[in-house]
C-alpha cells in the first residue's frame, strides 16, 4: 500500500488521479489531518470527521470546481478545505488572519457559496442550477445538508421549489440523527423509519418529484461512489440519504457527540478533553441565563423556555432536563420559535426566547409582525451578542441593536454583568406591557458571587458608575467592563444607559447639561445602533455638544479571539483609554 496520499494531493485534479482501492486510506490520513490539527487549533470538529468519506468521493466523482459543491452551514467542509489548496494553510483556521472556518467564495474558488448559518444550501445551489441552465452551461450541482438542517423551513422552501423544476441539482441528505444537540421534531421520526425501511411507500422526498435515493452508507466509498456516478446521468431534482455517524474515527467523538461538536482543546491521540481549571471563574452569561430560569419557573409556573436547535450552547437544556414539560427545542426553526413563542404569549404564558443574536436575523418579520405589534410580552433572550470571536462573520452578533431599535413596542436591555442579567430576567417575568430583548455576549462576566437575591430593574433607567468632568463615557451592555478598565485614573465620568429602549431621557438632559463631549460606547455596528439612538436624542434637543459614536465599524469582521477582534476594532481596554485620553488632551 502506497504510504502518506494526502501528502501529495493538493486539489482535486490530483486526487482524481488515485486509484478508487486508495481511497479508504487517503480517508483515514484525511481524518488523521483534521483531529491533529483540530486538537490544538479548535474548531468543530465531529461534522467534518464524518463526511469524510463523502468529501472525498464528491470531488473523485464529480469536476469541481466548475461543478458546483454547496456545504451547508459549512462545518463540517474542513476536509473539503484541506482537500481544495488550503492544506498548507489549514493550521490557520478560524485565527486572525487566518482561513475562515466555513466556506467562503472569496477564499477559493472550490467554495461556491459562504455559508455559516444553516438551511441556505438547496436555495442557493437551485439558483445556481437554474442559472446554468439559463446561461446555457452543461454542469452539475451539490448542495450536502445535514438532518437538522434539512428540517429548517428554508429547506423545505426550496426543495417545494426544486420539485417543480428540471434543475440540475442533487442534494445529499447527510443523516446523522444528530444537530449539535440530537435532532428534534417529527421528521427525525420520519428519517429513522426510513432508515429502518418501514417509510418505503410514502416518501416524502419523491412525493416532491425528487429522485430519492438511499439510504446508503455514508462511510462505504465505493457505494458512495458508484451511487454518484449514477446520479451524475440521472436529470432533474434528486436526493441522495446517507447515513453516517457523527465524530466517525475518533472513539470519544462518537460516543459524545455533542460535546465533541466543537470540543476546543483534546489531546489527539486519546480523544481526551483538555480540562481547562474553571475554580475561581466568573460564570458564563449562558450558565447564568440557564440557572436563572430554571429557578424562576420554578416559582413562576407562566414562564416557558423556547431554543431553535441550541439548548447546550444557551444552556436552556437546564430547564430541558429539570423542567422538560416547559422548554421546547424546536430545532433549526427560528421563524417558528419566535412566533410559537408569540402565540404562547397572548395565551398568558411568559415565553423566554433564547436565540443567538446572529440567528435572529432570520426572524425579524416574526418579530415585527407577531410580537411586536401585537405588543405581546415575549421575552427575547439574545445569546452572543457582540463579537463571539473564531466563527466570524457571520456569527458576530453586532446587528441586533440597529435591527431591533427601530422596532415600535419592543424594550431593547442589555445587561452589564451576571446580576443585571438574573435581574432583568426577574422583571421580565413579573410581567411587562411590552415585549423585551435582552442580549448579552458569548462567555463568561465578571461576578463570582453571581447567586444574590434578585431586585426589580426599573425600565428605561440607567444609571451613573462613576462621576467625572467635561468628558461623559455612555456604554451599554458587557462592554462597560472594557470602559471601566480604560478609564481608570481619568477625570471623566462614566454611565451605564441599560436600555437602548427607551432611552432615559431625564438622565441623558443631566448628562448632556453637565458635559461638553459625550462619547457612546457599544459592541454593535455603529450604523443604527446605541450610538446612532442618542445621536437622535440630540438631533431632538438640538444639544451641540460634541458627540463621538464608538462601536463596530460599518463593514463586516473577520474571526479571530473575541479579544484580538475588539482590538482590531478599538474597543480593547488600551483602544479605548487611548480614544478617551486623546479626548481629554
Ligand atoms: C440558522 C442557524 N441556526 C442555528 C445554527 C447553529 N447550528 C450550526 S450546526 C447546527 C446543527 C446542524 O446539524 P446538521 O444539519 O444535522 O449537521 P451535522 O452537524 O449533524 O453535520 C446548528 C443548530 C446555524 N448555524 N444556523
Ligand atoms: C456552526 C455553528 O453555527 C455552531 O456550531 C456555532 O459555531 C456555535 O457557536 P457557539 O460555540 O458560540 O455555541
Ligand atoms: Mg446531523
Amino acid at each position: 500500500m502506497q504510504n502518506n496520499l494526502l501528502g501529495h494531493i493538493n486539489t482535486p485534479k490530483e486526487l482524481r488521479l488515485l486509484n478508487q482501492k486508495d481511497l479508504p486510506q487517503l480517508a483515514q490520513e484525511l481524518r488523521e489531518f483534521i483531529i491533529n490539527i483540530v486538537a490544538t487549533k479548535e474548531g468543530h470538529l465531529g461534522a467534518s470527521l464524518g463526511v469524510v468519506e463523502l468529501t472525498i468521493a464528491i470531488h473523485y466523482v464529480f469536476d469541481t470546481p466548475t461543478d458546483l459543491l454547496i456545504w451547508d452551514v459549512g462545518h463540517q467542509a474542513y476536509g473539503h478545505k484541506i482537500l481544495t489548496g488550503r492544506k498548507d494553510v489549514f493550521h490557520t483556521n478560524r485565527q486572525l488572519g487566518g482561513i475562515s472556518g466555513f466556506p467562503k467564495r472569496g477564499e477559493s474558488e472550490f467554495d461556491a457559496f459562504g455559508t455559516g448559518h444553516s438551511s441556505t444550501s438547496i436555495s442557493a445551489t437551485l439558483g445556481m442550477a437554474i442559472a446554468s441552465k439559463l446561461k446555457g452551461e452543461d454542469k452539475q450541482h451539490i448542495a450536502v445538508i445535514g438532518d437538522a438542517s434539512i428540517a429548517s423551513g428554508m429547506s423545505f422552501e426550496g426543495l417545494n421549489h426544486a420539485g417543480v423544476t428540471d434543475a440540475n441539482l442533487l442534494v445529499i441528505l447527510n443523516d446523522n440523527a444528530i444537530g449539535i444537540d440530537p435532532s428534534v421534531g417529527a421528521l427525525k421520526q420520519y428519517l429513522t423509519n426510513v432508515k429502518k425501511g418501514t417509510q418505503r411507500r410514502n416518501n416524502i422526498i419523491k412525493a416532491l418529484n425528487f429522485d430519492y435515493s438511499g439510504p446508503i452508507d455514508g462511510h462505504d466509498l465505493d457505494k458512495i461512489i458508484s451511487e454518484l456516478e449514477r446520479l451524475k446521468t440521472v436529470k432533474g431534482p434528486k436526493l441522495l440519504h446517507i447515513i453516517t455517524t457523527k465524530g466517525k474515527g475518533l472513539k470519544q467523538a462518537e460516543k459524545d457527540q455533542v460535546k465533541y461538536h466543537a470540543p476546543g482543546k483534546f489531546d489527539s491521540v486519546t480523544g481526551e478533553l483538555i480540562a481547562k481549571s474553571t475554580l475561581e471563574l466568573p460564570p458564563k452569561y449562558q450558565d447564568v441565563f440557564g440557572h436563572t430560569i430554571v429557578e424562576l419557573a420554578k416559582q413562576n409556573e407562566k414562564i416557558v423556555g423556547i431554543t431553535p436547535a441550541m439548548p447546550t450552547g444557551s444552556s436552556l437544556k437546564f430547564m430541558m432536563d429539570e423542567l422538560p414539560e416547559r422548554a421546547f427545542d424546536v430545532g433549526i426553526a427560528e421563524q417558528h420559535a419566535v412566533t410559537l413563542a408569540a402565540g404562547m404569549a397572548s395565551q398568558g404564558l411568559i415565553p423566554f426566547c433564547n436565540i443567538y443574536s446572529t440567528f435572529l436575523q432570520r426572524a425579524y418579520d416574526q418579530i415585527i409582525h407577531d410580537v411586536a405589534l401585537q405588543n405581546l410580552p415575549v421575552v427575547f433572550c439574545l445569546d452572543r451578542a457582540g463579537l463571539v470571536g473564531q466563527d466570524g462573520a457571520t456569527h458576530h452578533g453586532v446587528f441586533d441593536l440597529s435591527y431591533l431599535r427601530c422596532i415600535p413596542n419592543l424594550i431593547i436591555f442589555a445587561p452589564r454583568n451576571e446580576l443585571e442579567l438574573r435581574n432583568i430576567m426577574y422583571t421580565a417575568q413579573l410581567g411587562l406591557k411590552h415585549p423585551i430583548a435582552i442580549r448579552y455576549p458569548r462567555g463568561r462576566g465578571v461576578t463570582l458571587d453571581w447567586r444574590q437575591p434578585y431586585s426589580k430593574i426599573e425600565i428605561g433607567k440607567g444609571i451613573q458608575l462613576k462621576e467625572g468632568e467635561r468628558l461623559a463615557i455612555l456604554s451599554i451592555g458587557t462592554i462597560a467592563k472594557n470602559v471601566s478598565e480604560a478609564i481608570e485614573g481619568l477625570p471623566v465620568s462614566h454611565y451605564d444607559i441599560r436600555f437602548a429602549k427607551p432611552l432615559d431621557e431625564a438622565l441623558l438632559h443631566s448628562i448632556f447639561k453637565t458635559h461638553e463631549t459625550i462619547v457612546t460606547v457599544e459592541d454593535n455596528v455603529v450604523a443604527g445602533g446605541f450610538g446612532s439612538a442618542i445621536l437622535e436624542f440630540v438631533g431632538i434637543h438640538n444639544y451641540k455638544n460634541t458627540i463621538k459614536t464608538l462601536g463596530v465599524p460599518d463593514s463586516f469582521v473577520e474571526h479571530g479571539s473575541a479579544e484580538e477582534l475588539q482590538a482590531l476594532v478599538g474597543l480593547d481596554v488600551e483602544g479605548l483609554n487611548q480614544t478617551f485620553s486623546d479626548l481629554i488632551k
